[in-house]
């Protein structure tokens, strides 16, 4: 199971974590953590995997505010998240986006609220694409629980449009019982945040959620 901790703007040392997943013994797992675009070099360095929130569908030029593929690759990350339900793109956004990604060789992952936009995202030809329910999103009620037709409707949905394409849920997810239980729905990840970000003790969280894979 891949495991994202997206840490979004929260008021966590990036650093913390990132020493945290680096050293936790993830076993089955694969453990990435995403930063603030101003964060991933120092993230980077502790050695985890290291994704950027976003890119921005531009090249080098007068992009004035943009996340460019090339200095979030130069900084470290290998991966990128897209269209998160807090960052909302155009479809051809995504398209830019995926093919700036492209450029530096980035794992991408397309966000989707649901099963329908989970099959436009795959068709787009990510690597992987997530979906979470935004209302669950920050609600401590894990999607793989409270919406679980969710999840197995979006396996579905991508696999019908390109079977290469894996599929992450996210939403509520704190625990190793709700990475099992999104396993068991078909998902082949995990995104979380609060989880991780506000937890009292990021390490300990990291460990229960990896524990049982
Ligand atoms: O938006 C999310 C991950 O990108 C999910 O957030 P929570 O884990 O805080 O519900």
């Amino acid at each position: 199971m891949f495991v994202l901790v997206n840490l979004k703007a929260y008021p966590r040392d990036p650093v913390e974590v990132a020493e945290a997943a680096a050293s936790v013994d993830s076993g089955a797992a694969e453990i990435a953590i995403a930063p603030q675009t101003a964060h991933i070099d120092a993230v980077a360095e502790t050695g985890v995997q290291t994704w950027a929130q976003h890119l921005s569908p531009v090249e080098h030029g007068s992009h004035t505010g943009s996340t460019l593929a090339e200095a979030a690759a130069d900084a470290g990350a290998t991966g990128t998240l897209l269209n998160h339900s807090e960052n909302r793109l155009k479809l051809a956004d995504i398209d830019g986006s995926l093919d700036a990604a492209d450029r530096v060789g980035f794992d991408t992952c397309v966000c989707a609220n649901n099963p329908d936009q989970i099959r436009a995202a795959a068709a787009l030809g990510p690597d992987a694409v997530a979906v979470e329910p935004p209302e669950l999103i920050g609600s401590g009620t894990p999607v793989s629980k409270a919406d679980p037709d969710i999840v197995r409707d979006a396996v579905e949905a991508a696999e019908s449009v390109d079977p290469t394409v894996d599929v992450y849920c996210g939403a509520g997810i704190s625990t190793g019982e709700d990475v099992v239980a999104a396993r068991e729905l078909g998902a082949e990840g995990v995104l979380l945040a609060s989880g991780v970000a506000k937890a009292d003790d990021p390490a300990a969280a990291l460990a229960d959620l990896v524990d049982p894979l």
